[in-house]
């Protein structure tokens, strides 16, 4: 989603206030706030703080979202303010860290609300994309700073042009017309500051797959599609399955396409690596339709979340050690009479909105009670319904490879008796394995992921 139209430079400032009240204020003070609003600029102010009071909106990195729903006709209004020495707020020592701020009024009525507040998130994601605008000398390489990450320029290109990499560029697209693919699949995370692809390879359906997509920053006449799926460890193509089955649910690619993958290690400058991929040989064992990969009620972006989620757990554990889990995704109407709550649902009580797994500052939420024992329940629009579930289902599949505990026997069961994903992390492994109708499928192989 392109943000840089919400943008405008008059609201891009440099905050003079120690603190997080004052640094409202002035923002709000650069903000219109059309008549349909009903509200004062200090009554929105209250409600802004009275919010930020039961539920912090430090995104982490130096960056604050607070974000505010009001009648309004336009969808959204951003200020934007930077405040290179943090804020203070009621003690709480993250203010100290923010170094911008970014306040975001929007309509009540738009629909894109927490696509707009993840797109955000993805960004501010990106390696450099937070220094480069903190560090902008004066308020005017700030303005352009912002609007170039939001607008798609100031996106960094950092393919190494060496020879070596153009013979394997050339190479690819021989190799996909003679192995008859139907796209070729780039792994831009091989190089660091993202792929350089102006260039077309002659007309083929070319699909970008790196970890820090933003969509304003890829070249429309050369990229078909961008899938966003997060590289980790020392792996080559280490995305491969997860991007693939994000490219299914997206409806990128399809069941019976050959794909002809480029790539090399992580963050390496160099493509050493090509691979002909059928999709339906890879997914063979789930895959039995496409249009059976995702559940009915599921999203696809839902599933994205989830998995993005699943694998930063994996690799990065939690408190230094590693932690499982085990998420639940589908028609929740259906999963719930397989349930049972071990402990009191952490969930409850919450505004639909505020637990949604799209709302960016429900990542260190789900991470935390990733340590409580039993499973997350998800609805397929992304609500999280309950955490500490314990899955009763007694169907279990034939097959379930010796070695698999209680947890994965869970979720293959839960995933045949009703129609969802069941996703597991494994504590002991790092291995992130989908069950679809008691199938399974690893979609980080074991040990693949663990650094801890
Ligand atoms: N039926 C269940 N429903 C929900 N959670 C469960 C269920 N069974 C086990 N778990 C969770 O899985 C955890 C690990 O159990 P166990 O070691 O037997 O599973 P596992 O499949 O070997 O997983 P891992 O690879 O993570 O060790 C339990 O502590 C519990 O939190």
């Amino acid at each position: 989603m392109r943000l840089d139209r919400y943008i405008s430079k008059s609201r891009i400032i440099d905050i003079v206030s120690g603190d997080l009240e004052g640094a409202l204020k002035e923002l709000l003070e650069v903000c219109k706030l059309p008549e349909e609003v009903g509200m004062t600029k200090k009554q929105l102010l209250g409600v802004l703080i009275e919010r930020e009071q039961t539920m912090t909106t430090y995104l982490g990195s130096g960056i604050g979202l607070p974000h505010v729903r009001i009648p309004m006709k336009r969808p959204y209004q951003f200020a934007i303010g930077r405040c290179p020495r943090g804020l203070e707020f009621d003690g709480h020592d993250e203010y100290r860290d923010l170094r911008l701020v970014f306040l975001l009024l929007a309509s009540e009525k738009e629909k894109s609300y927490l696509n707009v507040l993840a797109s955000l998130a993805r960004t501010f994601q990106e390696p450099g994309v937070v220094e480069k605008m903190t560090h902008s000398k004066d308020i005017i390489a700030l303005r352009e700073s912002v609007t170039a990450t939001f607008g798609g320029s100031g996106a960094k290109q950092g393919t190494k042009d060496n020879k070596f990499n153009r013979l394997i560029l050339k190479e690819a697209v021989k190799v996909a017309k003679g192995s008859q693919s139907s796209a070729i699949m780039v792994f831009g995370d091989t190089f660091i500051g993202g792929v350089d692809l102006t260039e077309s390879f002659d007309g083929m359906k070319t699909i970008l797959v790196t970890q820090s997509a933003t969509e304003a920053s890829f070249d429309s006449k050369t990229v078909t599609a961008i899938i966003p799926a997060r590289s980790f460890g020392h792996n080559r193509l280490s995305q491969l399955r997860s991007a693939m089955l994000i490219g299914l649910t997206r409806g990128i690619i399809k069941h019976n396409e050959r794909l002809c993958c480029v790539g090399g290690l992580p963050q390496s400058n160099q493509f050493d690596t090509l691979v002909v991929v059928d999709v339906e040989r890879e997914f063979q064992s789930v895959l039995t339709r496409q249009t059976d990969m995702l559940p009915a009620a599921v999203k696809p972006e839902v599933l994205e979340r989830v998995l993005g989620i699943a694998t930063e757990l994996s690799v990065e554990g939690r408190e230094g050690k590693p932690v499982g889990a085990l998420f639940v995704l589908g028609d929740s109407q259906q999963v719930r009479p397989h349930t049972k709550q071990l402990v009191l649902n952490p969930f409850f009580g919450y505004e639909e909105e505020e637990r949604n797994i799209l709302n960016p500052f429900m990542d260190e939420t789900v991470k935390e009670f990733s340590l409580l024992d039993g499973a997350f329940i998800i609805r397929g629009d992304g609500v999280l319904e309950a955490a500490g579930t314990l899955i009763h289902a007694n169907e279990l599949p034939q097959q379930l490879p010796s070695g698999l505990g209680t947890r994965h026997a869970a979720a293959a069961s839960i995933s045949m008796a009703t129609d969802c994903i069941a996703l597991v992390v494994s504590a002991s492994t790092g291995q992130v394995t989908l069950f679809r109708r008691g199938q399974m499928l690893p979609l980080i192989e074991r040990n693949a992921s663990r650094d801890l």
